[in-house]
């Protein structure tokens, strides 16, 4: 079976890993192309690496553009989707990377978001409690934001099982990819190179209510998240540093078995042999997700430690993972669990 598939913000960084891990997948031809400011200019011009598809020429992001497709990729601005994909027809496989369709309450969304909630889709974190079953022959799928892909991956055994009190506090640090291609005065390289800042501090990150979404589900109750953005001197990449205080009689065998026992079925997630750390670079352009669990005794707390690359399992790997499950095919067609090192 081979689908054909339009990719609306193929000039942006999510659209252009998503295109690099198509070009590789061999059940997908690639269609449409489309952007905003740059319709109408050459890829190459913009995607440099994406090689075979240097003289595509994008077309506006319009759904006229974007019908007759399998499957159609939307890798656009939040608050974009829901007025393309209205337009889309139902038998047509809608992928959103963006943040429109991932969370279930409006409330949040309007606070997080400020604007009207579009309405909410499988969620596509295929390791995550009966997501498998959700994503399976669905036409529309909300792939996760990338914080929420480390944190929940990282944190939701300890929920899962019992574990960890319903109190989680998060640090983690991002390449600045995840900040998209627009040009951000705090994201030039004389401010980025060489430091590392917080952004987002003290709950108002919008990827916060979608942690407490997917953390609340594993624990069967609502988990209070604290979560600390940072932004490091790197392109890709996330480490999420997981802390949770532990539930009374828990000890360091319990905790190790949750989680090896969580993820040994799991292609794309690693949970690391004891004393050896998860790191973005070991992750560095593939699906893999790497996790390493501590049980500190003195202060009986949970430190979890999560890496992935935000592009690749934080975007555009998941997407096409979460499409190979719609569309019954294997799960890793066309991903890699393997890094680039140095
Ligand atoms: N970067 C990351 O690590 C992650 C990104 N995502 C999500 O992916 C989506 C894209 O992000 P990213 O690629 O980083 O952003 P970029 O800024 O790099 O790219 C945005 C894309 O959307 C297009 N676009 C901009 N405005 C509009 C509009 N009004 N209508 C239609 N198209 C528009 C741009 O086209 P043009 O360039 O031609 O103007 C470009 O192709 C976002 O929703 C983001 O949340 C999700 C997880 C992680
Ligand atoms: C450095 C930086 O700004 N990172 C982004 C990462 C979020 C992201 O890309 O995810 P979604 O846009 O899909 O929600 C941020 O913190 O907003």
């Amino acid at each position: 079976m081979v689908v054909r598939a339009a990719v609306a913000g193929a000039s942006g960084y999510a659209g252009g890993e998503l295109l690099r891990l198509l070009l590789a997948h061999p059940g997908v031809e690639i269609g449409a192309l489309t952007g905003n400011s740059n319709a109408g200019q050459r890829l190459g011009a913009l995607q440099p690496h994406l090689l075979p598809l240097a003289d595509r020429i994008l077309e506006p992001t319009t759904a006229e553009v974007l019908a007759g497709h399998d499957v159609v990729f939307l890798a656009l601005p939040h608050g974009q989707s829901a007025a393309v994909a209205e337009q889309l027809g139902e038998g047509t496989l809608v992928v959103d990377m963006g943040a429109d369709f991932r969370l279930k309450d409006a409330g949040d969304w309007e606070k997080f978001y400020g604007s009207p909630h579009a309405g909410t889709w499988p969620y596509g974190l295929p390791e995550l409690p009966g997501a498998r079953q959700a994503l399976k022959d669905t036409k529309r799928i909300a792939v996760p934001g990338c914080y929420p892909t480390a944190v929940s991956l990282a944190l939701v055994p300890a929920y899962a099982n019992g574990l960890a009190e319903n109190d989680a506090v998060i640090v983690a640090a991002t390449g600045t990819s995840g900040a998209g291609k627009a040009l951000k005065p705090h994201l030039l390289g004389s401010e980025v190179m060489g430091s590392m800042s917080p952004y987002g501090v003290g709950g108002g990150h919008r990827h916060t209510p979608e942690m407490i979404q997917n953390l609340s589900a594993a624990a069967g109750e609502k988990v209070t998240v604290s979560f600390t953005p940072t932004l490091a001197p790197m392109a890709r990449g996330i480490l999420a540093t997981c802390n949770v205080k532990a539930k009374p009689g828990v000890n360091a065998e319990a905790v190790r078995a949750a989680y090896e026992k969580a993820y040994a079925d799991e292609p794309f997630v690693h949970v690391l042999p004891e004393g050896q750390w998860p790191a973005t670079a070991s992750v560095y352009g593939s699906n893999a997700v790497q996790i390493q669990v501590a049980y500190d005794e003195s202060a009986q707390r949970i430190v979890v430690i999560s890496a992935i690359d935000n592009l690749t399992k934080g975007t555009a790997g998941g997407a096409v993972q979460s499409m190979n499950i719609a569309l019954g095919l294997d799960e890793a067609t066309g991903l890699s669990a393997i890094g680039v090192a140095p």
